[in-house]
């Protein structure tokens, strides 16, 4: 007798990740092995995509009957929505699995952070002792312990500095339009110029300047220019210098590896300075580690390589490295390129490493949608 299928909700399936998860969804066909239910904040009532099977209208998202039906509920709706019903739908006796975009539960005790290419081993447990909440980790995060992940668990990382190069994408749709928005203001003041091969250079720099400082320059969004520049601050000031995407490194990456909290023995120090930069969405992150012992690097390339079918040794040459390893060729791909694998002159202990990654797919979407599929095999 074939199972019934299960009833999954879908909540912030319109938005940017949301968009990407539904996307994946559907080339990995893994509408045929649900029931969807699309539920949303703003437009209860109105048609669902096709992809709708016997319920083709829109479910109420804050309707907590209606999100009752469901035996698991993937929400990519953002930290403000799970805030607001996940405790009101478990106090409603809600005993569902919940798989979350969001950054609200991740540190929780019954939450667990997926990245199954990573920590299949502390997924598999956690259902094992019945957790029910299962929430993707912060895009950097992830990305780099897609491309790092082999050191991680061959026990040779000592400690990580992560300087990051984070792209518009991560701070939102409306913030990829600005980025855009900004670049033409730019432009604008460059163009006449630009034309007249003989134009000053400096000329073009002043205008360009005066214009980013201007008040043409579009920056509700950021609060500051980024085209033509870069903001040293992502998220939250947590005092202390201390930014929220900064805190996020070391807090989530040991909570990922199964590890004890930062300051416990047996945790990977993580930190470095975290950047905003006008890439679209595809997040960089330049790597200094700190080994547990001297490994040849020949060794250290065949770790990186062999740990999951994604990540992408790339040899540390300029033509290599320009045409692998930059977001424009790895924009729209599940590939995480590692590459400028070097020792530094720090010593033989030490590691040096670049790597990028689109951070709505490892980043966001991609995450939750395995581990919904690994829900319907196990669950
Ligand atoms: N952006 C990122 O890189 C990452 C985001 N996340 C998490 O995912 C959450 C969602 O992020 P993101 O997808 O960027 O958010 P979006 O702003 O793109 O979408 C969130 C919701 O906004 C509503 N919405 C209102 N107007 C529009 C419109 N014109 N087009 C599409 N949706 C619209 C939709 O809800 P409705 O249909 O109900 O009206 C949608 O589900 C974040 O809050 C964060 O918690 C996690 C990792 C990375
Ligand atoms: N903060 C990330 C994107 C993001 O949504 O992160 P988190 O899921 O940890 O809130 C960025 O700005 O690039």
């Amino acid at each position: 007798m074939s199972k019934k299928m299960k009833t999954v909700g879908l909540v912030g399936w319109r938005g940017m990740v949301g968009s990407v998860l539904l996307q994946r969804m559907c080339e990995e066909n893994d509408f045929a092995l649900i029931e969807p239910l699309f539920f949303s904040t703003s437009s209860a009532g109105a048609a669902a995509p096709s992809l709708a099977k016997n319920e083709t209208k829109l479910k109420d998202a804050y309707d907590l009957q209606a999100l009752k039906q469901c035996e698991i509920i993937l929400t990519c709706q953002g930290g403000a929505y799970t805030t607001e019903i996940f405790p009101k739908l478990r106090a409603a006796g809600w005993d569902g699995y919940w798989i979350d975009a969001a950054s609200s539960l991740r540190m929780e005790e019954d939450a667990v952070i997926v990245l199954d290419p990573v920590n299949a081993h502390v997924i598999k447990d956690a259902l094992g002792r019945g957790v029910k909440n299962y929430i993707g980790g912060n895009c950097t995060v992830s990305l780099m312990l897609m491309a790092l992940g082999g050191l991680f668990s061959a026990g040779l990382v000592e400690w990580v500095s992560a300087m990051t190069y984070q792209a518009a994408s991560g701070a939102g749709a409306q913030n990829m339009r600005e980025l855009l928005q900004q670049m033409g203001v730019l432009y604008g003041a460059a163009k006449q110029n630009l034309a007249d091969p003989t134009a000053a250079i400096l000329e073009i720099d002043r205008g360009v300047l005066a214009a980013m400082n201007s008040e043409q320059m579009p920056v509700t969004q950021f609060g500051a220019p980024l085209a033509g520049s870069l903001l040293p601050w992502i998220d939250q000031d947590l005092g202390q210098g201390v930014s929220r995407e900064e805190w996020k490194g070391a807090a989530e990456t040991n909570k990922i590896l199964g590890k004890p909290p930062l300051g416990v023995p047996g945790s990977v120090p993580i930190d470095g300075i975290c950047v905003r930069i006008g890439a679209m969405r595809c997040h960089a992150q330049a790597l200094t580690i700190k080994l547990t012992q001297d490994v040849p690097l020949a060794d250290i390339e065949n770790i990186v390589a062999a740990a999951n079918d994604w990540v992408q040794v790339v040899p540390n040459e300029r033509v290599a490295s320009l045409n692998q390893l930059t977001p424009a060729a790895v924009t729209g791909t599940l590939s995480v390129p590692v590459g400028r694998l070097r020792k530094p002159v720090l010593g033989d202990q030490y590691l040096c490493a670049f790597t990028v990654g689109d951070q709505l797919l490892w980043g966001a979407a991609e995450p939750l949608r395995r581990m919904l599929r690994i829900l319907l095999a196990t669950a």
